[in-house]
């Protein structure tokens, strides 16, 4: 079942009398339709056993809080944001619950709205990758055990469970902290942040305050955090990066859950990063938040 705003489900339901929810998936040309069940928050008639959270990092405390009464009091919750801050603000609020983190590397984008059918989600799988998820608690039970083990039959992802979601949370982060802002900034591709020798010196001066940072918080990172962004910066060097995109189409980014994560960790043990303060506040000067 996917659930939706109560706003969004008024409007899908003003526009059709006859609503047939489907979700049509369409990777490498290849198209697949699924019947789906839709509901808003106050249409959700069996308790939830399963619940994976797909929003960005913003809305995902809310989504969560709105559907609380309805959590199985074994249901194990998957939370999919990008950054950090989010995942433990949901962790804190379900104290007692199943709650696991994922982070990936598949890229995946929402068509436009069906006029013929607005109950149908067209999803392209664009770009395939791997999918690392893991507990935040540590008294969960093996990923085996829960029912988050049947995504791995589905033959379009690789999934790897681990033990260390933390770690791999703070390095996607860490990476996207030294690009996504800054193509916000320049409004260009993730290849120019290389190719452009003052924008690479920026890359490098935020990787490595980062690095500093992740020193000082122990957070275990046994790879070296400049040749890691290059190494993404090339193979993603023709995409616009999802902050890019997010201003473009107009939206709020998740960058406070990014760069603004690292500024709240480094402020709480008195450390200052002045290539990422000084990002934010080039970012707050033209408009994106
Ligand atoms: N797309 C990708 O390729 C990747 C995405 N990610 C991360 O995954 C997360 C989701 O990204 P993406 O799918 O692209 O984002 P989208 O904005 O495309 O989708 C998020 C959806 O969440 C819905 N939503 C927001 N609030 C609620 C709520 N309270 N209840 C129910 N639904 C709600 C929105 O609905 P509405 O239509 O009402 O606005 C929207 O459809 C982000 O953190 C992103 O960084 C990570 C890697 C790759
Ligand atoms: C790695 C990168 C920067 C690829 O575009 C990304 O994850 C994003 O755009 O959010």
């Amino acid at each position: 079942m996917l659930i939706l705003r109560e706003q969004r489900l008024r409007e899908i339901a003003g526009k059709s009398t006859q609503l047939k929810p489907e979700l049509e998936l369409v990777d490498n040309h290849r198209r697949q339709l699924f019947d789906i069940a839709i509901a808003d928050k106050h249409h959700i008639d069996s308790p939830i056993k399963r619940l994976i959270v797909a929003t960005k990092a913003r809305d995902t405390l809310q989504a969560v809080r709105d559907i609380v009464p309805h959590l199985a009091k074994d249901a194990v919750v998957l939370l999919l944001q990008n950054g950090m801050g989010s995942q433990d603000a949901v962790n804190a609020l379900l104290e007692g619950h199943n709650v696991w983190a994922g982070t990936t590397t598949d890229g995946a984008w929402k068509a436009a709205e069906n006029q013929e059918n607005p109950a149908r989600w067209t999803v392209h799988h664009a770009g395939h990758g791997q999918t690392w998820i893991g507990p935040l608690n540590a008294s969960t039970a093996p990923f085996s055990e829960t029912p988050l083990s049947e995504l791995t039959s589905i033959s379009r992802l690789t999934i790897h469970p681990c033990d260390n979601i933390q770690e791999r949370l703070w390095l996607k982060l860490a990476i996207n902290s030294a690009i996504n802002g800054l193509t916000a900034v320049y409004l260009c591709r993730n290849g120019e942040l290389l190719s452009c020798p003052n924008r690479w010196q920026q890359v490098n001066a935020l990787c490595e305050e980062t690095t500093r940072l992740m020193t000082r918080l122990k957070i275990h990172c046994d790879i070296n955090l400049q040749e890691q962004t290059r190494e993404v910066l090339q193979r993603t060097a023709n995409n616009y990066s999802s902050t890019f995109q997010d201003v473009s189409h107009g939206r709020l980014t998740e960058l406070p859950f990014i760069n603004g994560f690292l500024l709240d960790q480094a402020r709480q043990i008195g450390m200052e990063l002045p290539s990422h303060h000084a990002l934010m506040e080039q970012l707050k000067q033209q408009g994106i938040h």
